[in-house]
C-alpha cells in the first residue's frame, strides 16, 4: 500500500524542492502596482507547486528611485502594499522573498522580506552597499552592520531582523534557505558563505544589477562558483522590465543553479515578466556535503559565528499528490548526453587509462603486455589502450603479445571478431584452445562434464575463466610481460568476474573504474573519431553489435555462431545497473530515490520528447516494475555478496568522479556486511512489487 503522506511519485517525497525565481514588470515608485505584479506571479509559483519563490531587490518600489527612497510618501507606500502582500500570502505554498526599502533606527535598509502564510518570518538586510561607478546606495541606505536591534517591529509583529537569518523549513528535510542582496555575492567572503557552513542549502539573491556589456558571463561565474563552493543551490533575480532607464539598462536575469550546474535560466531583455521554476535535489547537496568534510573543516573554522546565526523555523506545508520531477535526469550519468562533453569526457577517459599503463610500463622497465582476446567489448577496450599506450612509448605494438582462447563456448562471431581486432590493431595474435587444460582440471577435479555429462555449474565457468587466466599469468613470466586486466567497474559493482585465478585477476588493469556503458561509447568513438583504419571499424562495429556473454556455456543445439549466454539476461541491462551503481556509490542515496530517478530516466515516453543526442541503443525504455526487479538484484549483488572480490582489485587508475571501487581508491567496504536495509527500504517505499 502506497504511503499517502510521501506518494513515490512526488518530487518532496525524494529530498527534492521546486524553487521559483520571478522578475515582475515594475513602475517606478509605485509600491502598490508592483506588489500586485509580484503576487501574480507568486501565484503562479504556488500554482506549480514551489517552495520558495525569489523576487528582485528593491522590488516593491523599484529598485532605480535614487533620492525618492528618502520621500515617506514612497516608504509608506511600500509597507502598505508589503501588508497587503503578507495578507494574501495566506493562500499561497511558497515562502516568499521579496526587496522593499524600509525604515528602522532612523535608518532606510535595502531588505529582503520572508513571508510564509500570512506571517513576516524575518528581514534581510543588506550588508554590502555599493557605492562605486554607477552606483550610489551608500546615498540613501545604511548597510546591515549599522543595525543596532537584532529584532524589529514590523506590522505589528516583532520579527528576527539581521544578514545571518536562516529560514529552516521544519517538514521538509534540508530546506534551509539565506537571502543576500546583490552586492552581496560580488563581495571576496558573501553572506551566503557563512550561510551555507551554518547549513543553508538554498541560498537566494534578490538583485537588481543593471546591464553592461559581458556583464551576465561574470554574474553566471559568480553565481555558479558560489553554489559550487558553498555546495548549494543558488538563486539570483536581476530587475528587468520596467526599472528607470534614466542612466542604465536591465535585462530581467534570473539564474537557478545547483552546485555549479545551471538548472534554469530566464530570457534576457524579455519585454514581459518572467516566473522560471528549478527542482532542486536537497539531498545531493546534503550527500556531497557530508562526504566532502573539508566542507565540515570550513564551519569548524568559523563556529562561534556560525553558532550565532539566527534559524527561524517555519512549518513548510508540503504540497500534497504528486508533483511530477521537471528537471532532466540523464540515462547514462558515465555518458553525458552533450555531443562535445561526451567527445571531452572519452578523449579524458582514454588518455587515463594509456597514462596509467604507460607509468607500469615505464616504472618496471617491461615493455610487453599479455592480453586474452574475446571479442567482447572490455578486453576490445583494454587492447585498444594497448596499442596506444605502446604508441606513445614508441615501442612496436607486436609488443603486444595478443592471445584469444576458445573454449567450450565460444561462438564464430567473437572468435572472428577476436582474430579481425588482433590483427587490425597489429598485435602479435596467438590462439590457444583451453578446452583441454580444462579438460584435464575438470577430470583432475571429479566434474560429471569430464564424464561427458552436460553439467554448466559455476566451477564449469569458472575452470575456463581460471585456465585462461592461469595461461596469460605464465605466458608473462614466459615473455617478460605484464597481464593487462580487462574487467570494468560494473563488472566489479555486480561481482561478476571470477575471482582470484580468473578475470578478475590481472597485473595492471587498466578497466576498472570504466562502466560498461562508457566502454561502449569509448569503442563508438573510437569508431567515430577515426582512429584505426575502416578495416579495424568494420571489426568493432561488430563487437559492439554482439550480445553481451561470458561465453562460458555452450548451445545445447542449434546455431553456434552467437553467444549462448546473455550477461544481461542474468544481471540486468548495464545501462539500468550503471545508472544504479552511479547514484547509489556517487550520492549514497537510497533505494527509492534511484527508482525514482531512474523511473525520470528511463520511463516511455513520446518520441518526440526523447533527449537529445541520446547516445545510439539507449532509446529503451523500463517501466517502474522492471527498473525495481533490477535495483533489487543490483543491490544484493553489491551489497551482499560481491565486496569481497573489490577489496582485492589489480592496480589500475581511476578514471571517473562517478567512483572506482578500489580499497585504495574511492571505495572502502566490509566484505561481509549484509544488504537487508537496502532491500528492506526497495520493498517498502516502491510501488510495484511481488
Ligand atoms: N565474502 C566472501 N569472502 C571471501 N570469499 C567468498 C565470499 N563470498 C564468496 N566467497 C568465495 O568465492 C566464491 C565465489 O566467487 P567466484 O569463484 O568468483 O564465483 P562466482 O562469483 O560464483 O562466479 C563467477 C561469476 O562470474 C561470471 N563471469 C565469470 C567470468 C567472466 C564473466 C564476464 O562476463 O565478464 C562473468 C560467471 O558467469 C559467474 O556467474 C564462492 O564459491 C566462495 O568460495
Ligand atoms: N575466448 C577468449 N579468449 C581470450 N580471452 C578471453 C576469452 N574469453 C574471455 N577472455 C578473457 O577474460 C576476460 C573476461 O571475459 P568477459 O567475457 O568478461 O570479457 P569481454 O568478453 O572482453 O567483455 P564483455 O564482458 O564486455 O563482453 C576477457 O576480457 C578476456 O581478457
Ligand atoms: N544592486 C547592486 O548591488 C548591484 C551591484 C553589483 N555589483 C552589480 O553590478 O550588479
Amino acid at each position: 500500500m502506497e504511503d499517502t503522506a510521501r506518494p513515490f511519485f512526488s518530487l518532496y517525497t525524494h529530498g527534492f524542492a521546486r524553487v521559483a525565481v520571478g522578475i515582475p514588470s515594475v513602475r517606478v515608485a509605485d509600491p502598490s502596482a508592483n506588489a500586485e505584479r509580484t503576487l501574480q506571479l507568486a501565484r503562479r509559483a504556488s500554482e506549480a507547486g514551489a517552495a520558495l519563490a525569489l523576487f528582485p531587490e528593491l522590488g516593491i518600489s523599484a529598485y532605480s528611485n535614487d533620492d525618492l527612497f528618502h520621500q515617506d510618501a514612497l516608504l509608506d507606500a511600500t509597507v502598505a502594499a508589503l501588508a497587503g502582500l503578507v495578507e494574501a500570502s495566506r493562500e499561497l505554498t511558497p515562502l516568499l522573498l521579496v526587496g522593499a526599502p524600509l525604515r528602522f533606527e532612523q535608518k532606510l535598509f535595502n531588505c529582503a522580506v520572508a513571508i510564509y502564510r500570512g506571517r513576516v518570518l524575518g528581514i534581510a538586510p543588506k550588508s554590502y552597499l555599493p557605492n562605486y561607478r554607477e552606483f550610489y546606495e551608500k546615498r540613501q541606505f545604511a548597510p546591515a552592520r549599522a543595525a543596532l536591534a537584532r529584532e524589529v517591529v514590523f506590522l505589528g509583529s516583532t520579527v528576527p531582523f539581521g544578514p545571518d537569518l536562516l529560514f529552516e523549513a521544519s517538514t521538509l528535510p534540508n530546506f534551509t534557505v539565506h537571502a543576500e542582496i546583490c552586492e552581496d555575492v560580488w563581495t571576496p567572503i558573501p553572506p551566503s558563505t557563512y550561510a551555507a557552513l551554518a547549513g543553508a542549502t538554498v541560498l537566494a539573491n534578490l538583485s537588481a544589477s543593471n546591464i553592461t556589456i559581458g556583464k551576465a558571463e561574470y554574474r553566471r561565474a559568480l553565481c555558479a562558483g558560489q553554489s559550487g563552493r558553498c555546495i548549494a543551490a543558488y538563486l539570483y533575480s536581476a530587475a528587468g522590465p520596467g526599472e528607470s532607464t534614466t542612466d542604465l539598462a536591465w535585462d530581467g536575469d534570473a539564474l537557478i543553479y545547483e552546485n555549479n550546474e545551471l538548472l534554469a535560466e530566464s530570457e534576457r531583455f524579455a519585454s514581459d515578466e518572467q516566473l522560471i521554476l528549478g527542482d532542486i535535489d536537497l539531498e545531493r547537496l546534503a550527500q556531497d556535503r557530508m562526504r566532502t568534510t573539508s566542507f565540515a573543516d570550513a564551519a569548524a573554522d568559523h563556529r562561534e559565528q556560525l553558532r550565532a546565526m539566527r534559524r527561524v523555523a517555519f512549518e513548510f506545508a508540503v504540497p500534497a499528490g504528486a508533483i511530477a520531477l521537471d528537471r532532466a535526469v540523464e540515462r547514462f550519468p558515465y555518458v553525458p548526453n552533450d555531443p562535445l562533453k561526451r567527445d571531452e569526457r572519452c578523449y579524458e577517459a582514454s588518455n587515463i587509462q594509456v597514462h596509467g599503463l604507460m607509468k607500469r610500463l615505464a616504472s618496471t622497465g617491461i615493455e610487453r603486455v599479455v592480453i586474452g582476446v574475446s571479442g567482447g567489448l572490455d578486453s576490445t577496450q583494454a587492447l585498444i589502450v594497448a596499442a596506444r599506450t605502446m604508441d606513445r612509448l614508441g615501442l612496436p605494438r607486436a609488443n603486444i603479445l595478443a592471445y584469444t582462447m576458445p573454449g567450450f563456448a565460444t561462438s564464430s562471431t567473437t572468435l572472428h571478431n577476436a582474430h579481425a581486432l588482433m590483427g587490425a590493431l597489429g598485435a602479435t595474435a596467438a590462439e590457444i584452445d583451453i578446452r583441454p587444460s580444462c579438460m584435464q582440471m575438470l577430470r583432475d577435479i571429479g566434474h560429471p562434464y569430464a564424464s561427458g555429462q552436460p553439467v554448466y555449474d559455476i566451477t564449469f565457468e569458472n575452470v575456463q575463466a581460471g585456465e585462461r587466466t592461469s595461461h596469460l599469468f605464465r605466458l608473462a613470466n614466459y615473455h617478460n610481460a605484464l597481464v593487462l586486466g580487462t574487467g570494468d567497474l560494473s563488472e566489479l559493482a555486480l561481482g561478476w568476474a571470477t575471482y582470484g585465478v580468473g578475470d578478475h585477476m590481472s597485473h595492471y588493469n587498466v578497466n576498472a573504474s570504466v562502466p560498461k556503458t562508457l566502454i561502449q561509447h569509448l569503442i563508438r568513438w573510437v569508431i567515430d573519431s577515426g582512429q584505426f583504419d575502416a578495416a579495424a571499424n568494420v571489426t568493432l562495429q561488430s563487437i559492439l553489435d554482439t550480445e553481451i556473454s561470458p561465453e562460458l556455456v555452450p548451445h545445447d543445439a542449434g546455431d553456434q555462431s552467437k553467444p549462448a549466454q546473455s550477461t544481461q539476461a542474468t544481471i540486468g541491462p548495464y545501462e539500468l545497473q550503471d545508472f544504479n551503481l552511479y547514484f547509489i556509490t556517487r550520492y549514497g542515496f537510497r533505494p527509492s530515490k534511484v527508482a525514482f530517478l531512474s523511473y525520470n530516466a528511463w520511463h516511455a515516453r513520446e518520441r518526440g520528447e526523447w533527449p537529445l543526442g541520446l547516445p545510439e541503443g539507449s532509446r529503451n525504455a523500463y517501466d517502474l516494475a522492471t527498473i525495481r526487479r533490477w535495483l533489487h538484484v543490483f543491490l544484493f549483488r553489491f551489497f551482499q555478496i560481491s565486496q569481497f572480490k573489490r577489496s582485492a582489485v589489480p592496480n589500475g587508475p581511476k578514471v571517473g568522479s562517478g567512483g572506482s571501487l578500489s580499497p585504495r581508491g574511492d571505495w572502502r567496504a566490509p566484505s561481509d556486511s549484509t544488504a537487508d536495509a537496502w532491500l528492506a527500504e526497495l520493498r517498502a517505499n516502491v510501488p510495484g512489487g511481488e
